[in-house]
């Protein structure tokens, strides 16, 4: 493997930073070249941005140049999907840049950061051990995190690399909604209620106040992520009050292929079962349960529509179940937060099923919520609010930017030490 030296990071040379954004259905990627002292207020469009279904083991790369490359991933294998996708960044293909030591730092979502990383830090091998004891509460994506940190590691050993937490936005939970109900003792042990996609939650509340022109600390919002991984946020005044994941992102709404919510008694039922051990029943409610479980179709709400749209009558149930519990969840939110000035939609669902919001606000019409049925039904390819002029809540549809999150991060943290 070629070793490559790292560009220095100075205040007014361009900085390269590459960004990995591992969910639990896909890798998201950028590489953004800001310039000049201070951040723009505006996203820039990214040198290069790429996309990993895992789901269907395919790379899709886009370059600012306008190349574009769809690739099938011939293994399973992580590590080597994510090679892939990083080698295009400097082969033939696109040569964004000519090597990769261009890139001065590198920037990661890490989904858990428990109770000791309230903010975005280097890497070093604490905060590696950290997040790899982390790994037994959020399964699904901590390793995935910290493989994307290690395929850095074996191309550029000595770059800066910077992970920022899901869990950081929601350290302003007040102890009433992360403290649970059991014994007081697990408080103790760190079993409390931490949430997640806190990197997305934070970018769309602030988005929200920019569209709306209003000052975000007059706002109370309700953001609803609805990606593969599902969850809502009360943010009033900024900041997190209320969160439907927990101690893991199982907890809460249903989502692609876990669970959510399920009654705590089911487990211990399951588990006196001959069959049933630890393990299969995290497998079941982490890959086998949510849309995936009950359709027996699949977890991503594209193909859930078609099934629909063919007479499935377990696809249907799958959806139902899904507004039903979306429209609890919002309605416990709502009463969190004691008022509702806009409903943010955001992430894979959110984002572009026009059925998910249009079933989740038909429930809040006693509000005065009035959503603009032709406009949702639009290809929204630009945040937009798709409520009526004269709806009492705003609803808006914004495009979540993880990635440029995370970037911001980095260079903050570059240029503060
Ligand atoms: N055009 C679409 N229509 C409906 N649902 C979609 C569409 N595109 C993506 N999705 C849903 O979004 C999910 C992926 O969301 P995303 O936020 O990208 O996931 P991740 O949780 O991996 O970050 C898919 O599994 C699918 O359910
Ligand atoms: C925390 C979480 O569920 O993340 P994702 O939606 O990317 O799976
Ligand atoms: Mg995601």
């Amino acid at each position: 493997m070629e070793r490559w030296a790292i560009a220095p990071v100075t205040i007014n040379t361009p900085m390269k930073i590459l960004v990995l954004n591992a969910g639990s259905s896909s890798q998201k990627s950028c590489l953004y070249e800001l310039i000049g002292a201070t951040l723009p207020e505006h996203p820039p469009k990214p040198l290069w941005e790429a996309q990993i279904d895992w789901t269907h083991q395919e790379l899709k790369v886009k370059t600012a140049q306008g190349n574009v490359i769809k690739e099938t991933l011939p293994s399973s294998s992580r590590a080597d999907g994510t090679a892939q996708m990083l080698a295009t960044l400097w082969n033939g293909k696109t040569q964004v840049i000519e090597n990769p030591g261009e890139i001065n730092i590198v920037g990661h979502r890490v989904v858990h950061g428990g109770e000791e990383y309230r903010q975005s830090t280097f890497v070093t091998k604490e905060v590696k051990d950290a997040i790899a004891h982390l790994s037994i509460f959020a399964p699904v994506h901590n390793p995935a995190n910290l493989e994307g940190i290690a395929a850095i590691e074996k191309i550029l050993p000595t770059v800066p690399q910077v992970v920022v937490f899901d869990t950081a936005f929601h350290a302003t939970l007040p102890p009433a909604a992360f403290v649970y109900p059991g014994p007081y003792e697990w408080l103790e042990m760190g079993i409390r209620r931490y949430g997640f996609h806190g990197i997305s939650h934070q970018y769309c509340a602030q988005r929200a106040a920019q569209i709306l022109g209003k000052d975000l600390n007059r706002l109370r919002i309700i953001t609803c992520h609805l990606g593969n991984g599902c969850s809502l946020a009360a943010v009033r005044e900024g900041r997190s009050i209320d969160t439907t994941m927990g101690f893991t992102p199982l907890e809460g709404l249903m989502m692609g292929s876990r669970s959510g919510s399920i009654d705590p008694g089911i487990l211990i039922h399951l588990l006196r079962q001959p069959d049933y051990t630890v393990d299969k029943l995290d497998d079941i409610l982490n890959r086998q349960s949510g849309l995936k479980g009950v359709s027996g179709v699949s977890n991503d709400m594209r193909q859930i529509g078609e099934a629909m749209a063919n007479g499935s009558d377990r696809a249907q149930l799958a959806f139902d179940i899904f507004i039903h519990r979306l429209r609890s969840s919002i309605g416990a939110m709502l009463a969190s937060l004691g008022g509702l000035d806009a409903l943010i939609f955001t992430a894979g669902i959110g984002e572009n099923a026009y059925e998910v919001r249009a079933g989740a606000c038909e429930a809040f019409g006693f509000l005065g919520l009035k959503l603009d049925l032709e406009q949702n039904q639009e290809k929204l390819s630009e945040d937009r609010d798709i409520a009526t002029p004269d709806s009492k809540v705003r609803v808006l549809v914004i495009h979540t930017q993880e990635d440029w999150a995370i970037a911001q991060e980095c260079w903050q943290l570059a240029h503060s030490s």
